[in-house]
């Protein structure tokens, strides 16, 4: 038997996160599976719902809420108290708060030259809004971003070492430079704080990367494509999806990132956790496409990502964590 393998993986209760735990379990020989997640009850249902297809597996669950610093630190901490080494950093809680979808922007997008692009990225279809978390930070950046920040600097010491890890974030084509500057990483200013961090998850997984290579550490990026999830049925109700996605497959023969189910959106999280991690480009990131009959196949696409943004960045993330660091610490 192969030797036991741990696999963490953030928002793993529902939606892409769910389906990879499953197909991880299904992938891997002997995993020691972890769920870190905010809510102990939606967690259980779905240890219970992954022991169902896989009796005997081992899971755990951890709470964590990545839009709260001082849960961050907990929930790494209980992750170091079980586990001496992570194999897989599943990096995929986010969330996209809308408050209205532009109709007139969908229906003329739809019509044009621009469908393609609109209905792979969402760009301009979708009104967004943000909040302050408790910690004062933006909820999108702390959520989608900081909160796994944190999650990687505390987890250091189980990362690399004697063997690889493999960090694996769930981005998204909506990741644009367009609207990620570096010096507003929280995306105080603009309205898009979904694009602009997973433009930040881009980043950041570069600089990590380039920082922990030398451990035996690789992190690597992934964009699912379009997925029915907790997150579009947040955007439109659940019979609103149901009826038009005879023609979201129909728009396959020109869209091939419409992946609409879990099993494909997970396509690129499992096939990385199945390649040598030295095989593959830290600078690429890893899309989901579908054929028009629904097979799913992962194709590299080479993200334009400047140093300067990657030193910048993590730079400005470490001064962050070291000050909440430091507040902690004085609390205790
Ligand atoms: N759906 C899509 O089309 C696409 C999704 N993605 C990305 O995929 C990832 C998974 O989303 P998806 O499965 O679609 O959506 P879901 O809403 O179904 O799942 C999101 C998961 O993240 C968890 N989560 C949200 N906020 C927090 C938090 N503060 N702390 C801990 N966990 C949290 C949710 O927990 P809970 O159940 O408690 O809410 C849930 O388990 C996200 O990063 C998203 O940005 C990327 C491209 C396209
Ligand atoms: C297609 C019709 C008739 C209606 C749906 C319109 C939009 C609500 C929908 C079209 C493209 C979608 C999309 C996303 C959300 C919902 C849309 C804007 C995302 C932004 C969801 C999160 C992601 O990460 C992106 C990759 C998605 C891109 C496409």
């Amino acid at each position: 038997m192969s030797p036991a393998k741990v696999a963490v993986v953030t928002g793993g209760n529902s939606g892409i996160g769910l389906t990879l735990a499953e197909r991880l379990l299904t992938a891997h020989q002997n995993l020691q599976l972890c769920l870190a997640c905010r809510n102990q009850s939606r967690a259980e249902a779905a240890k219970r719902s992954l022991e169902l297809s896989h009796p005997g597996a081992k899971i755990s669950i951890v709470i964590l809420d990545t839009s709260n610093v001082n849960s961050v630190f907990q929930a790494a901490a209980k992750i170091k108290e079980k586990y001496d080494k992570i194999d897989y950093l599943f990096m995929n809680a986010g969330i996209m708060p809308v408050s209205r979808v532009h109709w007139k922007k969908v229906f003329t997008s739809i019509l044009s030259r621009d469908c393609a692009h609109a209905l792979s990225t969402g760009e301009g279809l979708l009104q967004h809004v943000d909040e302050t978390t408790s910690d004062g930070l933006k909820k999108v950046f702390a959520t989608n971003l900081f909160g796994h920040f944190i999650l990687v600097r505390e987890l250091e010491d189980c990362l690399g070492g004697d063997t690889t890890t493999q960090i694996i974030w769930t981005s998204s084509k909506s990741a644009s430079d367009k609207y990620f500057h570096v010096e507003d990483m929280q995306h105080v200013i603009g309205t898009e704080p979904y694009s602009s961090s997973k433009y930040g998850t881009d980043v950041l997984s570069v600089a990590i990367n380039e920082r922990l290579n030398k451990k035996g550490v690789y992190s690597h990026t992934v964009s699912p494509g379009l997925v029915m999830s907790g997150m579009t049925y947040g955007i439109l109700s659940d019979w609103f999806w149901t009826l038009i996605i005879p023609f979201l497959l129909l728009m396959r023969l020109i869209v091939s990132t419409l992946s609409i189910n879990t099993y494909n959106g997970s396509e690129p999280l499992v096939w990385l956790s199945k390649q040598k991690a030295e095989s593959l480009d830290p600078r690429s990131k890893y899309c989901c496409h579908v054929t028009f009959w629904g097979i799913p196949y992962v194709q590299p696409a080479k993200m334009d990502i400047s140093d300067e943004d990657v030193n910048q960045l993590y730079n400005q993330l470490e001064d962050l964590y070291l000050t909440f660091k430091e507040k902690t610490k004085q609390h205790k």
